[in-house]
């Protein structure tokens, strides 16, 4: 039984905590200052605290949720030693400037949304990473380990990505609406046809572009779509949006170099 102390347990904690419990290996301490936060997880933990010091003692793992502009705050009040994990999973915050302020091992992260559903795509620095933090990855979902030099564009793909991706799904569903289908049906078509088409990706040896082709028939519908995205910007605003988050990363992480 693995002893995972979880500090911050709103949207990001909270989906790992959740994630975690569908499991039977974790022994969860839930680690927040808003009684609010808490209560959302405490089905999920076993432990819930709001003292930082007392939750952390008797933790194998560590997991920094917190926002970045309040992780140099919560590293001063923690006090681990070296055979302790201490997982990092704020955007733009460096592993050095975390690992300068605990004795304990520390391994940089992004995580997304999907830990809650066991559905996360994480990256994870091959710098401190350990084989506990890769069995809790593995029970959560899938990740690669990257240098930290690809963090920025990690956190943009993989971490904000699900937004992306809820965009995507809703703008499906409008075109269903637009066409009659009830808003909550039209949700489930379009939900269910990403999640079925993500599927697709990552167990099929096929390439995306051969995928597309398996679904257009000739003369069919499908082509007449594709028709129309082809001709227009849409994968130019993804790929943009990807590099903008990234960008918000690279200068997230400058305001640590100062320090
Ligand atoms: N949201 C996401 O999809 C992802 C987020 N992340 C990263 O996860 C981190 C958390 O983001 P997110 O979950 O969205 O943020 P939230 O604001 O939802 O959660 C942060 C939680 O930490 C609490 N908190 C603040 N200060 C302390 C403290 N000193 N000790 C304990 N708890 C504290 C907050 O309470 P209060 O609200 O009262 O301040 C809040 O409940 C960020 O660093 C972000 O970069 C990474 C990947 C994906
Ligand atoms: O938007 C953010 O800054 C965080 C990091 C990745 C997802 N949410």
């Amino acid at each position: 039984m693995t002893r995972v102390s979880v500090i911050g347990c709103g949207n990001m904690g909270g989906a790992l905590l959740r994630g975690l419990a569908r499991t039977d290996s974790y022994h969860l301490t839930a680690i927040d200052l808003d009684p609010d936060a808490l209560a959302g997880v405490a089905d999920a933990a076993d432990e819930t605290t709001d003292d930082t010091a007392a939750g952390v003692t008797d933790a194998d793992v560590v997991v920094l949720a917190v926002k970045p502009n309040v992780a140099e705050a919560v590293l001063g009040d923690l006090d681990l030693s070296p055979d302790q994990q201490l997982v990092t999973l704020a955007a733009g915050l460096p592993r050095g400037f975390v690992a300068e302020r605990t004795d304990a091992t520390v391994v940089r992260i992004m995580p997304n949304l999907g830990a809650e559903t066991g559905d996360v795509a994480a990256a994870a620095t091959t710098e401190g990473l350990t084989d506990e933090v890769r069995a809790m990855l593995d029970d959560v979902g899938e990740f690669v380990e990257i240098d930290e030099s690809l963090m920025d564009v990690s956190t943009a793909v993989n971490g904000s990505g699900p937004a992306f991706a809820f965009y995507l799904i809703d703008a499906m569903k409008r075109g269903g609406v637009e066409g009659g289908l009830d808003p909550d049906q039209a949700e489930t078509l379009a939900a269910q046809t990403f999640k079925g088409a993500a599927e697709t990706v990552l167990r099929d040896d096929r390439s995306v572009d051969e995928l597309i082709d398996a679904v257009c028939s000739p003369k069919g519908t499908t082509i007449e779509g594709m028709e129309v995205l082809w001709d227009s910007d849409a994968d130019a605003a993804v790929v943009d949006a990807v590099a903008a988050a990234e960008e918000r990363s690279r200068e997230l992480a400058e305001a640590f170099d100062d320090e």
